[in-house]
């Protein structure tokens, strides 16, 4: 368990060309996420979610601004940090085990990482495929393995972006619980990119609401409903509404700037897709 700082941080891309077009993702970021807790960060397509989340990995350095796990500055990546992505990007060749002990392999001898490997193999309930190939694997396999694999470096942090985000609506739902069930386990910090509001709602402690042009913090919503959350309730909707009406704002305003006219005849259900995946067609 780790605290995670983010201080004033802005993020510019300068392009590659002669021209040198500089763009500014976010210019003034702050956010402290504390040790053990579970922030999603929630926002338009564009708005800087997994920008933020790199530069946190490490991945990818902030323009100005600071970052901190624990008291150490983040310049890079680091074990204290594992992160998980929207493709699993396992390495086809090697079975289930060998590639979580990949992983592995420059911190602990075989025998070390073999039984390192098994135990998160079985956090994540693949024990029986263990021996499986990754094309042998379902989606949702494949991702409790990438799970697997940044949970058994035994990190502070896990940093996740999207990862459920390929994934049919029942894998999905089964991961949410696989995935609160690790959280309580392991008491990592969890810091979760997202489109998806009820997915916000079900897994976080507090979501936080990032909108674009100008980028930033929107706003923060601690989420104060016992666990595990129904979405039936109606507490749960009733945050859920409360987030959409700013959120719609904010996807509506990236809508009409990158589609012009056409927006308003598409409108309905270009903001709202099928189980308020907000805007994730754009
Ligand atoms: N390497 C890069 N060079 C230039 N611009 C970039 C680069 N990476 C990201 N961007 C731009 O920064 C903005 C934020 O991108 P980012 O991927 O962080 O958004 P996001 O909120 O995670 O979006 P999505 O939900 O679609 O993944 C986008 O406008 C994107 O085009």
């Amino acid at each position: 368990m780790e605290r995670v700082m983010i201080k004033n941080v802005e993020k510019t891309f300068v392009s590659d060309d002669k021209e040198k077009k500089s763009f500014t993702v976010f210019d003034d970021i702050s956010l402290d996420v504390s040790p053990g807790e579970f922030v999603s960060l929630l926002g338009p397509s564009g708005c800087g979610k997994s920008t933020l989340l790199n530069i946190v990995a490490g991945l990818d350095r902030a323009t100005n601004g600071e970052v901190k796990v624990g008291d150490t500055n983040v310049t890079g990546p680091g074990s204290d940090r594992g992160v998980v992505f929207q493709e699993a990007a396992l390495m086809p060749w090697l079975n289930v085990i060998d590639n979580v002990k990949f992983a592995l392999r420059k911190k602990m001898n075989k025998e070390d990482a073999h039984k390192e490997a098994e135990k998160y193999l079985k956090l994540v309930h693949l024990s029986k495929f263990m021996d499986a190939f990754p094309h042998e694997l379902s989606g949702g396999m494949k991702q409790r393995v990438a799970i697997a694999r940044a949970l058994a470096m035994n990190p502070k942090i896990l940093l996740m972006d999207e990862p459920f985000g390929a994934l049919d609506e029942q894998t999905r739902s089964m991961l949410h619980k696989e995935v609160q069930f690790i959280w309580e386990e392991t008491k990592k910090t969890i810091l979760f990119v997202t489109h998806n509001i009820r997915e916000a709602i079900l897994l976080s402690d507090r979501i936080v609401l990032m909108g674009t042009r100008p980028g930033g913090i929107r706003k923060v919503y601690p989420v104060d409903l016992p666990r595990p959350r129904t979405p039936a309730s109606e507490e749960f909707i009733k945050l859920e509404q409360d987030i959409m009406s700013i959120l719609g704002g904010e996807i509506e305003k990236v809508m009409r700037e990158e589609m012009g006219d056409d927006f308003n005849s598409q409108k309905a259900s270009l903001l709202y897709g099928t189980n308020r995946n907000m805007g994730d067609h754009i």
